[in-house]
């Protein structure tokens, strides 16, 4: 297990408390880093073992910085996923009333899922960008903040920052999740679990009809279920797309492997990121032509066809009958 951790900080984020999941981490040196990129830079450069990052949330998806980041640059692995239920409060300095409020900082996703409560309840709300929601609670107690009130976690507003919480629970969707990644360097993959998760980056080859097709069946032929999929944009010139991808399965199970090796034939930029537990130990059935013994069988086959043939060529019966 990795010995110090870097998290999208500062302390009391939301990325924390998926790190404090982790067995061990409460007990391990934390550096907090102030965006996604300087979490997996502290990764790359040995100066941190693991980062712990957003990936995804259940209202507004993907989150793009730690998409392209784990998509370029020295190559990084997923060694586990952590779910974490998010809860908003509305903070400021005490003394404020909601009445008072107009400019409020945040991290956007945290914006984006609580757009709704905002547009009932502070006319004209203005946003201002904030690295983070513990960043945003936090910049409250700077002498010359330019914003009145922070979207953050419960206890961040609370113990980290001493704020007073004007409202709770002010987020659009009750039910909301964001999923966390722990990132390492590339490491031997972690151990199959029955149910687990494979995450792949596979630049779209260009100029190619049915590509998408092409990179889909290489999943649906095999059984293996998708469980993400996203289109990122490269960056190298408008148009060149890559997609990101989560695939239910192990790269030890054979299905899996053989769908990576037919998506590296197709698109041999195809980045590997990983084969880890998923979070919500939920096991999709692996239909039975499917499954490793029905790879080995099938192997075990194609080896006999080809031995008999060659051992036909070699006694010299092996000629063709005649037409
Ligand atoms: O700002 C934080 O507290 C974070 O951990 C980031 C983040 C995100 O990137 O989605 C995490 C969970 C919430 O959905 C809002 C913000």
């Amino acid at each position: 297990m990795p010995c110090a951790y870097t998290f999208l900080g500062p302390e009391g984020t939301f990325t924390e408390a998926a790190l404090l999941q982790v067995p061990g981490a409460a007990q391990a040196v934390r550096l907090p880093a102030s965006n996604v990129n300087a979490a997996l830079d502290k990764v790359r450069d040995g100066s941190a073992d693991a980062a712990m990052v957003p990936i995804e949330n259940s209202v507004e998806g993907g989150v793009t910085a730690t998409l392209d980041a784990i998509a370029t640059g020295p190559e990084l692995r997923i060694i586990r996923e952590v779910l974490v239920p998010i809860s908003f409060v509305l903070a400021a300095r005490p003394g404020v009333q909601l009445e008072d409020v107009r400019r409020v900082s945040t991290h956007g996703h945290a914006w984006a899922q609580c757009r709704l409560w905002m547009d009932q309840h502070i006319l004209g709300a203005e946003y201002v960008p904030g690295s983070s929601t513990a960043a945003a609670a936090l910049g409250l107690l700077d002498a010359d903040c330019r914003y009145d009130a922070a979207i953050c976690a419960p206890l961040v507003a609370r113990e980290h920052a001493g704020l007073s919480v004007l409202a709770e629970d002010i987020g659009d969707n009750p039910g909301a999740v964001t999923r966390f990644i722990l990132v390492s360097r590339p490491a031997p993959l972690p151990e199959r679990t029955g149910a687990d998760k494979t995450t792949v980056v596979v630049p779209l080859p260009e100029d190619r009809p049915g590509a998408l097709m092409e990179i889909l069946d290489q999943f649906a032929s095999r059984g293996v279920n998708l469980s993400r999929i996203e289109s990122r944009p490269t960056g190298q010139y408008l148009g060149h797309y890559f997609f990101s991808i989560d695939a239910d399965g192990h790269a030890r199970e054979a299905r899996v492997a053989d769908a990576l090796a037919g998506l590296h034939r197709i698109s041999p930029g195809t980045r590997f990121l990983g084969s880890y537990a998923r979070a919500d130990r939920h096991a999709t059935p692996v239909p039975a032509h499917t499954s490793d013994a029905a790879f080995a069988a099938a192997r075990t086959w194609v080896e006999s066809v080809l031995a008999e043939e060659s051992a036909a060529g070699e006694s010299g019966s092996g000629a063709s009958p005649k037409a």
